[in-house]
């Protein structure tokens, strides 16, 4: 494939540069890369550990996992986000007087974050309607009865997230519409203590960057609210596509205002198409 070749030929060049550095005793080493970068230095150099440190190709499928478990995944949050924020004024406006209400016009900060609790809500929604894994696969490795259903060992089990978190006998007759009401008393009683909302996974191999991407998305909308209001152009065509992480088939055209002094209008392109 072209593609992963292209990605791992730039991986290898940002990687051998940072190993330079870290050689000539510059550049970070307590970011994520120094710390793969610094157990694959110690995998070369010292027998003692063989096989207990990172080989440069693992170094890059590393990179590779970070990067598209990491950054697609909440960047499709945020455009779902911005859509269905365009499309309900309603959870707009009471998402930007809650931003209003605790950062005023500076900059958010982390501590403040954690108290937006209707954009909480609004994100868990989003995640609930259009997660960007919309499913995990899982290989079962021994005889198992779950209930009264038996799974062989070897086969493969699906599990259809989006399906899950859009059944109407899970969660109520308005299971497709955008309510983020529905979790505003926290996710157990939305879920009613039903293994129904796994946008994250679940288990040992639950997202290790879930808090992240709930901050970042946080931070992101903070921003773009105090800053702007927006809406849905008309050309939006509604059509959820997977490919990869799931996204709005025809890219997400939104129409900025700004919100300070004159209003100026500004048309970004968020998502595929173009
Ligand atoms: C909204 C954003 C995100 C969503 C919806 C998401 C979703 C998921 C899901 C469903 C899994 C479980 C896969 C499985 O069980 O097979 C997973 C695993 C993982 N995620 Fe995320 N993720 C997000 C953001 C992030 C971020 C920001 C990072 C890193 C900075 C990250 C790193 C990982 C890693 C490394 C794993 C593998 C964990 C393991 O296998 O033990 N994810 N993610």
């Amino acid at each position: 494939m072209q593609i992963d070749r292209e990605i791992r030929t730039l991986l290898k060049g940002i990687i051998q540069k940072r190993k330079k550095a870290i050689n000539n005793a510059e550049g970070p080493r307590d970011d994520l890369l120094g710390i793969l970068l610094q157990s694959n230095i110690q995998e070369n150099q010292d027998a003692n550990i063989k096989n207990q440190g990172l080989t440069f190709k693992e170094v890059i499928n590393e990179c590779k996992i970070f990067y598209m478990a990491g950054q697609e995944t909440t960047s499709a949050v945020l455009t779902w986000t911005l859509i269905l924020l365009g499309k309900h004024q309603d959870w707009q406006t009471r998402a930007r007087e809650e931003v209003m209400a605790i950062f005023g016009k500076s900059n958010p900060d982390f501590c403040g974050l954690k108290h937006l609790k209707i954009m909480n809500m609004i994100l868990q929604e989003v995640l609930r309607l259009y997660p960007p894994v919309t499913e995990l696969a899982r290989v079962v490795h021994e005889d198992i009865k779950i209930e009264d259903i038996f799974l062989p060992r070897g086969i493969l089990v699906n599990l259809p997230i989006l399906l899950v978190q859009q059944d109407e006998r899970l969660w109520g007759a308005d299971a497709k519409e955008f309510n983020p009401e529905r979790f505003n008393k926290g996710i157990s009683k939305a879920t009613g203590g039903n293994m129904s909302f796994f946008s994250f996974g679940w288990g040992p191999r639950i997202c290790i960057g879930s808090n992240f991407a709930m901050t970042a998305a946080k931070m992101a909308l903070a921003l773009i609210l105090q800053r702007f209001n927006f809406e849905l152009s008309p050309h939006y065509t509604h059509a959820p596509i997977g490919i990869g992480t799931l996204q709005p088939q025809f890219g997400a055209s939104i129409i900025l205002h700004r919100r300070v002094g004159i209003l100026v209008n500004a048309k970004v392109f968020l998502g595929l198409g173009g």
